[in-house]
């Protein structure tokens, strides 16, 4: 569809994108780009100038309009709450719309303020006296009252804080797992896009597509130069958060607990470096095999063991930054009660990460074909 205002401008040019049914599309780009025209062409608040529109194969305009928008929530950024309505009043506003009686809309209210993470104790208050974080939440949860299908979302939280904005993100990937909703979600925030998005759609100035793909093609194979330039400068290494830490081949010979003794320190010499547990294979820290002397083993004098990742739920990019982090150059892999499973050096996770890039690339060659 092609948007162009009154006044001349071209918003949106002829973009065509197939949203996939139940997931996160994210529309990114820079300021101006026709994200929000897009976004709202969807629920008609703004009408295409050419092309259309289908939603499950039906062309949005041949609804209602009301009945359209009742059936896709809508979230902007500050929430966009009625200020003379209390809290659980704003939530339940489109159930009593669609004829709800009061307790049942209400009810329903209190059941979303629980899955967005909302404390029952601000249902009576109104919107100013509660936090940005919190207003947001009560936006989603607004969107969500009538179990739309369909839920736009605006730059929903662009107006918090970084520590809160993780926050709502996290808890959107979560309330996305548990309804599966078929969300747009416009962000001009690129980490945003790729945490979030199934599917990303980079648009550039004058409303044209750039590159329609999942966060992992973007990352690896940017279309050109402008979505390149878009990704930012560390591309390589936030692709590595889409390569799982599973296969990473873990040595357990390096890890000696802290009551070691001489005959087990001295088995032992030969690794370049040793990481310490305490009694229950928790990680203390590394040290040089000659630095240690068995029954005399300091705590202090160990080296910071960097960040530990969990293998299997973490990334390689988790990995390698535990590596980095660390002054021996190694990574500590604990289970989820936080004791030492193994240990990996940088060299190793240098391997796998080649080795996972030969793979992409394999099968993005067996994808075009070739
Ligand atoms: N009502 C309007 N009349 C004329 N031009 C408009 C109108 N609304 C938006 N535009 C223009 O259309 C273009 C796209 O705007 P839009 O708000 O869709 O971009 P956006 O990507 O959402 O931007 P931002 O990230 O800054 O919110 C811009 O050049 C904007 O100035």
């Amino acid at each position: 569809m092609t948007k162009r205002y009154p006044d001349g401008t071209v918003a949106v040019d002829r973009l065509s994108l197939e949203i996939p049914d139940r997931a996160i599309t994210v529309l990114v780009g820079p300021s101006g780009c026709g994200k929000t025209t897009t976004l709202r062409m969807i629920n008609r608040m703004v009408e295409p100038t050419e092309g259309s529109i289908l939603l499950d194969g039906q062309d949005v305009r041949r609804q209602p309009v009301n009945t359209l928008r009742r059936s896709m929530g809508y979230v902007i950024q500050n929430a966009g709450l009625f200020q003379h309505r209390t809290i659980i009043d704003n939530i339940a506003t489109v159930p009593r719309l669609l004829g709800w009686t009061k307790q049942k809309a209400r009810a329903r209210a209190a059941e979303l303020m629980e899955r967005v993470g909302l404390d029952s104790a601000l249902a009576k208050r109104y919107p100013y006296q509660l936090s940005g974080g919190q207003q947001q939440r009560v936006g989603v949860a607004r969107a969500l009252a009538a179990d739309p299908p369909v839920l736009l979302m605006d730059e929903p939280f662009s107006a918090v804080d970084p520590v809160v904005r993780k926050g709502l993100q996290d808890e959107l990937l979560r309330i996305q797992d548990e309804l599966g909703k078929t969300i747009v979600f416009v962000t001009h925030d690129i980490d945003e896009a790729i945490k979030l998005g199934t599917k990303v759609a980079v648009l550039r100035t004058g409303g044209r597509l750039a590159q329609f793909a999942p966060p992992a093609e973007l990352l690896s194979a940017p279309a050109d130069a402008f979505v390149e330039d878009f990704l930012g400068a560390d591309r390589g290494i936030r692709r590595l958060s889409f390569f799982p830490s599973a296969d990473l081949e873990l040595q357990t010979a390096p890890i000696v607990p802290i009551d070691a003794d001489a005959a087990k320190l001295a088995s032992r010499a030969t690794a370049p470096y040793l990481l310490v547990t305490d009694l229950d294979g928790r990680p203390l820290g590394w040290s040089e095999p000659d630095r240690l002397t068995a029954g005399a083993i300091d705590p202090e004098q160990l080296l910071d063991f960097g960040r530990p990742f969990l293998p299997g739920t973490d990334s390689l990019r988790t990995a390698l930054d535990g590596a980095v982090l660390s002054p021996a150059g190694w990574a500590v892999a604990v289970d989820g009660e936080g004791r030492a499973v193994g240990v990996v050096s940088q060299q190793v996770i240098g391997e796998a990460i080649r080795a996972a890039h030969s793979r992409v690339a394999e099968q993005a060659e067996v994808k075009a074909g070739r």
